[in-house]
């Protein structure tokens, strides 16, 4: 297990009450604004010493409350990238990155100045301020700066907030990139197009508790937290290769159940996440004939949930993957719908993980 976090505080007014483990790769935690995100972040930083937790990375004890210990930041080798940069004003930012890299400990293993200037695209920066950067510069910087601690673990609080649609879209192929590396993550967000992108372990918070935490597909794809990522957001994550284009330039993609095809160009072999919003699905009984619609997906319903209104949640289960739909609870009787029936799907839409979050914010 590469992160371990458990944690108990009491502000008075909210009380925090939460415990995950997560393994290597990106771990996304999710929540509405005050559901407790940054206090998390910061129990695992060292920022913040809650009432009782603990907190141990790849094996190391940061935080036992319990036995009296608690290692101080800059002993706790992690590198932690805040919502506004918080680069220092005064200092160049080629002084900005080797701060960074003062934190480093010795024989510690991660890319070296060079590497991490080429790779976040800054070397015509080094020489400015940070009076003088745009926002998704700063943004890099601050990512730079971390690296160069030579960090266990990345902690990015909303690293893309500040930033708008074009500057997040130029910023998430590095976060992308560093995950790619090996670099264990933990990004905060509350936008389920990016951690539909980047996460492969997805914690969901409400008011202070764990409402749900494992492999980012199987959260998104629950019908009971639909809700918590809204009617317009709440969809499922697949997993695609691409077999190649055809002639009219559609791309082809295998995935666990069946071939779907996309409108985004991708080249043979490529893995990539798709993502089937909830309101891009209809359910049929039979394989529906002489329809428009060129993705149908075969499954069985696993699990329905229905919400205040009219309407359900329904999660149809294909293989290790699952799909969920929003349908009229009308829609679900009229079908007959329930655990265990056989349905097709038919994907009104199919946007490839990453062309759907430029498309999301614009
Ligand atoms: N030092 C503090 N004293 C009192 N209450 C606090 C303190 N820090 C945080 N809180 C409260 O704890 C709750 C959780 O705050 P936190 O910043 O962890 O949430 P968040 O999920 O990160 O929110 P956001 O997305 O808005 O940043 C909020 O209600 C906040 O007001």
């Amino acid at each position: 297990m590469m992160l371990e976090v458990s944690l108990r505080h009491d502000f008075g007014s909210f009380a925090l009450d939460a415990a995950f483990t997560a393994p290597a790769g990106v771990t996304a935690l999710f929540g509405a604004s005050g559901s407790g995100k940054t206090t998390v972040v910061n129990t695992v930083a060292g920022l913040m010493r809650p009432d009782a937790g603990r907190v141990v990375a790849q094996g190391e004890v940061l935080l036992n409350t319990a036995a009296g210990i608690c290692l101080p930041p800059n002993r706790r080798r992690i590198g932690y990238v805040f919502q506004d940069a918080r680069l220092f004003p005064h200092l160049d930012v080629r002084a900005n990155l080797l701060f960074g890299a003062r934190f480093a400990p010795r024989g510690a293993t991660g890319p070296a100045f060079d590497r991490v200037v080429e790779m976040l695209g800054i070397g015509a920066l080094l020489e400015r301020r940070p009076g003088a950067l745009s926002g998704g510069e700063k943004a890099r910087v601050a990512i730079g700066r971390a690296l160069l601690s030579k960090p266990r673990l990345l902690l990015m609080d909303e690293p893309l907030a500040a930033l708008d649609a074009p500057r997040r879209a130029e910023i998430l192929p590095f976060v992308e990139r560093l995950r790619d590396a090996g670099l264990p993550i933990l990004y905060v967000s509350h936008s389920v197009a990016e951690v539909a992108r980047l996460a492969d372990t997805l914690v969901v918070l409400g008011e202070g508790r764990i409402l749900a935490s494992g492999r980012a597909e199987d959260v998104l794809a629950d019908p009971a937290l639909a809700a918590q990522f809204g009617a317009q957001e709440a969809g499922a994550l697949l997993r695609a290769r691409v077999l190649g284009t055809d002639a009219d330039g559609l791309t082809r993609l295998q995935t666990a159940t069946g071939t779907v095809w996309v409108s985004q160009p991708a080249p043979v072999g490529a893995e990539l996440r798709i993502r089937i919003h909830a309101s891009d699905v209809i359910l049929a009984r039979e394989a529906p004939q002489g329809l428009s619609a060129l993705n149908i997906l075969p499954g069985r319903v696993e699990k329905i949930e229905t919400d205040s209104g009219q309407r359900a949640w329904v999660q149809l289960r294909m293989g290790d993957e699952a799909i969920l739909a929003r349908l009229t609870q009308r829609s679900v009787t009229a079908l007959g719908l329930a655990p265990g029936v056989p349905c097709h799907a038919i994907l009104k839409s199919v946007a490839v993980a990453r062309d759907d979050l430029a498309e999301t914010h614009k």
